[in-house]
């Protein structure tokens, strides 16, 4: 297992915005490594040239030495979340996961097994229009779990989840890099990060401005301020794309992908590497 390494990564949005410039960081086998910056800063476009939704500008991300397109089987090695919300709302979360399963080429068995993992065995039977933000957020979770990846490359995975669900992420986050794999979990909010990763990597304006072990960092927020010349948006603060938030709870704010799954999913959005150019419009 060697991780996830960008060298150089960068994307230009026509002549105007260069969304991420020149990024060179490592996603490490066994941690979890905290991926923040404030809004607009590049981290949605680095986790979708990542996983081949979008093709950089210069640069490239190497999965295992591989870029995620040249994998032969992607799903198997990288599970990525970048929206949890996609399913068909008339399709039951099982069917959801299982189709994902066919199209993808995973064993069934997978299928129940990564309900359970993200605790969603109970609710499988039921229609995805019925879930919660927090049940959709599971599933999309289940999804990138399916093919049990190495590498896992999560938007806000927290987003939409209750005080009992971040708790429980974070030590399904944990448990997995403790099985050695590679997680990068991007946000805005430090909280969580705070409390779940052992690696940091603070983009602003899309250009590095720290990657190292959160233990070298005395004060997470400050160092943010710092770096970023931004306030981090405090814990306990509802953001404005997850209005379900309780007030009072950590929030990580969600992100809006376009889709380009070929079993129409949200959760997953590692599609085979074929989206290409096609996928790049925003859907929010
Ligand atoms: N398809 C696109 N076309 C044009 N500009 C884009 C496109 N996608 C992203 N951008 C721009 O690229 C920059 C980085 O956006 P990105 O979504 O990657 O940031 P982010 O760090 O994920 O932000 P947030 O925390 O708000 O989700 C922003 O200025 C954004 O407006």
């Amino acid at each position: 297992m060697t991780g996830v390494s960008v060298r150089g990564l960068t994307k230009d949005f026509g002549s105007s915005v260069r969304a991420v410039d020149a990024l060179t960081f490592t996603v490490a086998p066994g941690r979890v490594t905290g991926f923040l910056g404030p809004n607009g800063a590049g981290k949605t476009t680095t986790l979708r040239m990542m996983v081949g939704l979008i093709r950089p500008t210069a640069g490239e991300a190497l999965i295992n030495g591989r870029t995620y397109g040249q994998l032969a089987r992607p799903r198997r090695v990288v599970g990525a979340l970048l929206e949890a919300t996609g399913a068909h709302p008339g399709r039951r979360g099982r069917d959801h996961l299982r189709l994902l399963a066919q199209v993808t080429g995973m064993p069934a068995r997978r299928v129940d097994e990564a309900l359970d993992q993200v605790g969603l065995t109970d609710a499988a039977g039921r229609r995805v229009g019925g879930y919660s933000l927090g049940m959709r957020q599971r599933l999309g979770l289940g999804a990138a779990l399916l093919g049990d990846p190495e590498i896992l490359l999560l938007d806000e995975p927290a987003n939409g989840l209750d005080p009992a669900g971040i708790a429980w992420l974070r030590s399904l986050l944990r448990d997995l890099a403790a099985e050695g794999r590679a997680v990068l979990i991007s946000s805005h909010v430090l909280s969580e990060v705070a409390q779940t990763a052992d690696d940091v990597v603070i983009v602003n304006e899309g250009q590095l401005r720290h990657a190292g072990p959160l233990a070298e960092l005395d004060d997470l927020e400050a160092a943010f301020l710092r770096l970023t010349g931004t306030p981090a948006e405090p814990s306990g603060t509802a953001s404005e794309k997850a209005p379900e938030h309780a007030a009072g709870q950590p929030t990580w704010r969600t992100s809006g992908q376009p889709t380009g799954d070929p079993a129409g999913n949200g959760g997953g959005r590692a599609a085979g590497g074929a989206a290409g150019e096609a996928a790049e419009g925003r859907s929010a």
